[in-house]
């Protein structure tokens, strides 16, 4: 950074700089007359993160980048914002003491009206229109900052929705059954309410995808998925256990209610016609169904077994059942 001239003999018009904008106040050009102009190279960094409180600079000439690393994506992540000749930054560092969290560097050659920490405060205890602007400054960067956070949260929470969904079906998946399963389970105890589950499997699938090819198989699944979101309660979960496993988790209801559900389900497949495409129907498949309700002191992976354990009864008496623990 090399220093240019003074403010006065650099002449810029004072109502040119949003921090002076509509500010009338006769003392105001002797205030910054002193005050240093410095030329910045392009690429040359003005701000960082090991800079506090010292200055404020406002851009007469040229053009500035300020890049805000985001923390939770990690460092290759920023938030760019480009600053405009009038436009001020280290305003923050200088009123609270802190480092800068943004790195500001040039993106051309540009002038900089450079405001010490101490000129700052003499101006903003002088002029109320200086203060007024300032507020107005930081409300703009304290609503853009929410802004921003806002939009990460929402992104954030598109990922982890993600993350928690099989691509194929679009059911849960096995890591979302792994966070739910047991505050579920919490829950249903808490509350003293009846909780059941059921696995179901759909029969012979690997005879299935051996005749009519993995694509077809996929189909199949992703279609009955679609059978049970259609039939189930809107406060039922359904997931994707493992390859052609799923599980039906349903709150509040007892084993007897559970059996009726899953033969309800059995019945859908059974009578669903799948395509491959449009023209030619596929084989009718059917599924086997294990149903197991919550006893006292079980956990979530207990549960899962004694329905495995029925479900396993359901395949040995000759499949296209359901069986009960
Ligand atoms: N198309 C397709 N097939 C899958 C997927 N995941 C698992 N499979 C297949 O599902 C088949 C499961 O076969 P098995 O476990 O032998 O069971 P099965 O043939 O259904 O026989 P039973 O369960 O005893 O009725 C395997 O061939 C897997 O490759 C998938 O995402 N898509």
């Amino acid at each position: 950074m090399e220093l240019l001239n003074t403010f006065a003999d650099y002449g810029h018009p004072i109502d040119a700089l949003q921090l002076f904008q509509g500010v009338v106040d006769g003392a105001l050009p002797g205030l910054l007359a002193g005050c240093q102009v410095m030329r910045v190279a392009a690429g040359e960094t003005v701000l960082d993160n090991t800079c506090a409180g010292a200055r404020l600079y406002i851009l007469l000439r040229g053009a500035l980048r300020a890049c805000q690393p985001d923390l939770e994506s990690g460092p290759a992540e920023v938030a760019d914002v480009r600053l405009m000749p009038g436009e001020c930054v280290g305003e923050l560092t200088v009123l609270d003491q802190q480092t800068q969290a943004a790195t500001i560097h040039a993106l051309q050659d540009s002038d900089l009206l450079v405001i010490e920490a101490g000129q700052l405060w003499q101006l903003i205890d002088q002029s109320n229109g200086v203060a007024r602007n300032l507020l107005h400054l930081l409300s703009f960067r304290i609503r853009a900052a929410n802004a921003q956070l806002r939009r990460r949260h929402r992104v954030g929470e598109f990922y982890r929705q993600l993350s928690l969904a099989d691509s194929l079906t679009g059911l849960q998946n096995r890591a979302w059954l792994e966070q739910n399963l047991p505050l579920l389970i919490e829950q249903t105890r808490a509350a003293d309410n009846p909780f059941s589950l059921i696995m179901l499997d759909i029969d012979h699938f690997k005879k299935f995808n051996d005749e009519h090819g993995h694509q077809a198989g996929d189909e199949v699944l992703r279609l009955a998925a679609r059978v049970l979101t259609e039939t189930l309660r809107p406060r039922d979960f359904a997931v994707r256990y493992g390859g052609e496993e799923l599980l039906v988790l349903l709150p509040n209801t007892h084993c007897k209610g559970a059996a009726g559900v899953a033969h309800r389900l059995c019945e859908s497949l059974r009578e669903t016609i799948f395509f491959s495409d449009m023209h030619k129907p596929l084989p009718h498949i059917t599924a086997s169904f294990g149903v197991a309700s919550l006893v006292p002191g079980q956990d979530a992976s207990a549960l899962i077994a004694n329905a495995d354990a029925a479900l396993y009864r359901a395949k040995h008496a000759g499949r296209n059942q359901v069986a009960q623990a």
